[in-house]
């Protein structure tokens, strides 16, 4: 058994309901891991399994090789930051941070210690004295943070720590949270329902789908590697398109799509003949009017364009029907007068490497 966290076919059910469906996982020691999935995939039942705040139908959990499916949360040596902080408002800031520690008989004089490094290293060194409803909501966070970490847990469990933050801070605190999290080096496990957040703070991402791993590596694998349809379209955008198999040689495949031909080149090749591709839509792009190029290419008319700011979305109707989406960031004053009118036909240029293969569903 290597990992710090172990579980071993894990199971729960709520009368009828699965919520997690024989899960087995290895966290390893000093791992920033996301669980990562829609609602209601069983996210945050597998994190207060791991806590203790909920017990397994059947499997073991093991921390530190140790089996502690059957120990309560304060016998575990993890700690929870729950979504909505809960902190005492009666409390000052350090009062807060330092309960916890209080409980376990650490020392006065030592905890305020320990309390005033905790909310350094969240950056809130002078707000020891003060109330939690004088803090805005970023500060809460931090002082969630603090109070968590301050115990010192070889494991932090975070259930969607940034959900109550406005856009701007949460990208701001995302960053934040994994240098707090590379400097104290223990291990983190975090819930989220955002794939963005997922990937800008995770060693390794766990995605879920109804209570089962749908797929488990790193950001960079899952975004351009990623093993079935549901995963390729919770993390990310992709353009799904049927095709058919014309010729297979090794990782090559020749296929025809809406009429056309394309080869992919993919590392995971599905074992049927019923496939469908999945290309996303900053891996494509327009060719130049005057490109020869000829191989790997569709052609299609543009549909519409749609004006993001950095980059604009170019819808193009294939031949027969079937729509694709390009998204391309736009150079410095560049703008949708500047692109192939609507009608227009234009060639799309695809890199073999970027054609995912799917096997088809439903
Ligand atoms: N206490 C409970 N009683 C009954 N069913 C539950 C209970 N807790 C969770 N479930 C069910 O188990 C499944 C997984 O729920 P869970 O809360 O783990 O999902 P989640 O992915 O964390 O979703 P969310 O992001 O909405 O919190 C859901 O179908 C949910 O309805």
């Amino acid at each position: 058994m290597s990992g710090i966290i172990e579980l071993r076919n894990i199971s729960k059910h709520f009368g009828s309901v699965i919520g997690i469906d024989h899960v087995d996982l290895s966290v390893e020691d000093g791992e920033f891991l996301t669980l990562l999935g829609p609602s209601g995939c069983g996210k945050s039942t597998l994190l207060r399994m791991i806590g203790g705040f909920e017990e397994p139908t059947t499997g073991s959990i093991f921390l530190s090789g140790q089996d502690v499916t059957d120990l309560p949360p304060q016998k575990r040596d993890v700690n929870m930051m729950f979504q909505d902080y809960a902190l005492f408002p009666h409390m000052t800031v350090g009062q807060n941070i330092a309960y916890g520690l209080k409980m376990k008989g650490v020392g006065k004089a030592d905890a305020l210690q320990k309390a005033k490094a905790a909310l350094e290293l969240v950056g809130l060194p002078d707000k020891i004295d003060q109330m939690p409803h004088q803090m805005s909501g970023g500060q809460r966070q931090r002082i969630a943070l603090a109070r968590a970490i301050v115990r010192e847990p070889k494991v932090l469990l975070l259930d969607e720590p940034l959900s109550a933050l406005d856009a701007n801070l949460r990208e701001q605190m995302q960053v934040e949270l994994k240098h707090i999290h590379d400097k104290l080096g223990i291990t983190f496990i975090m819930v989220t329902h955002d794939q963005r957040e997922a990937l800008v703070m995770s060693d390794r991402v766990i995605v879920m789908e109804r209570g089962r791993i749908a797929q488990d590596g790193s950001p960079q694998d899952l975004y351009e590697h990623p093993k079935t349809t549901y995963v390729a379209n919770f993390i990310g955008t992709t353009n799904f398109m049927p095709a058919r198999i014309t010729a297979r040689n090794g990782i090559e495949t020749h296929l025809e799509i809406a009429g056309q031909s394309l080869l992919a080149r993919y590392d995971r090749v599905p074992d049927t003949e019923n496939i469908q591709i999945g290309i996303r839509p900053e891996k494509a792009h327009i060719l130049d009017a005057e490109s020869t190029t000829k191989s790997n290419v569709l052609v299609g008319r543009v549909a519409e364009h749609i004006y993001h700011g950095s980059s604009l979305r170019t819808t193009i109707k294939l031949t027969d029907g079937i729509e694709f989406h390009i998204d391309a960031m736009l150079p410095l004053g560049m703008a949708r007068a500047d692109v192939s009118g609507i009608g227009a036909e234009v060639r799309i240029g695809i890199e073999p490497e970027n054609v995912f293969l799917f096997e088809r569903e439903g």
